[in-house]
């Protein structure tokens, strides 16, 4: 599938966008970014250090950059894993508004707890009891990730590779139905 689109995968903290977005790149032959691994890599710093020195503010102003940067490059078409606070912002959502792939990976708040809890880098989810950050969280986010979504796939049942199957088989329909004539 040469001629996939980008394809930008968007969802809540623990929703598979890292693992499912990874997978996609093995399939597709084509380079993985993780927009949290960018920014990490900009900054000589991680996540938490960012966090706690410049705020959630700074971190979105880096998540922004490297969005538009990502997304400016005509030249690369690419598998890009995003943040889940990235639509957050209204130009952050215009850009993904713009793409023709933006996977919404959707999962209930109790599988985004389970997945998280594998791991301690998420610093939103330090600032209190987990479960009412993430049920929160999705509350004002789960709206967005639907506005600026071309394709929603559930994830709480699936195992991560019929997920990425998933989002294949929906990337070979969109690609067939632009391609045959009217
Ligand atoms: N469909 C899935 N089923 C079970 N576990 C999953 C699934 N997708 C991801 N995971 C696991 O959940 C954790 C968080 O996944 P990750 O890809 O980092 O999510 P995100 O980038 O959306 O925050 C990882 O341990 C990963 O192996
Ligand atoms: O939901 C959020 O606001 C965040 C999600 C994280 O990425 P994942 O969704 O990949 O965990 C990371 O960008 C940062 O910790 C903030
Ligand atoms: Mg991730």
């Amino acid at each position: 599938m040469k001629n996939a689109p980008n394809i930008i995968l968007v969802g809540p903290m623990g929703a598979g966008k890292t693992t499912i977005g990874r997978l996609l790149s093995q399939t597709l032959e084509r380079e993985f970014f993780d927009s949290d691994r960018v920014i990490e890599e900009k900054a000589g710093a991680d996540i938490p250090w960012i966090f706690d020195k410049e705020g959630e503010d700074g971190f979105r102003r880096r998540e922004t950059q490297v969005l538009q940067t990502m997304l400016d490059d005509k030249e690369q078409l690419v598998v890009l894993a995003t943040g889940g606070g990235i639509v957050m912002r209204e130009e952050n959502r215009d850009l993904l508004k713009s793409e023709l792939m933006v996977v919404y990976l959707y999962a209930s708040v109790e599988q985004q707890l389970h997945r998280t809890s594998k791991s301690n880098h998420r610093p939103l989810l330090k600032k209190g009891n987990p479960k009412e950050i993430l049920t929160n969280l999705f509350k004002i986010r789960d709206p967005l990730y639907r506005e600026v979504a071309s394709l929603i796939v559930e994830t709480d049942a699936r195992h991560p590779r019929a997920v990425a199957n998933k989002v294949l088989d929906a990337i070979k329909i969109q690609i067939e139905n632009s391609e045959s004539p009217v």
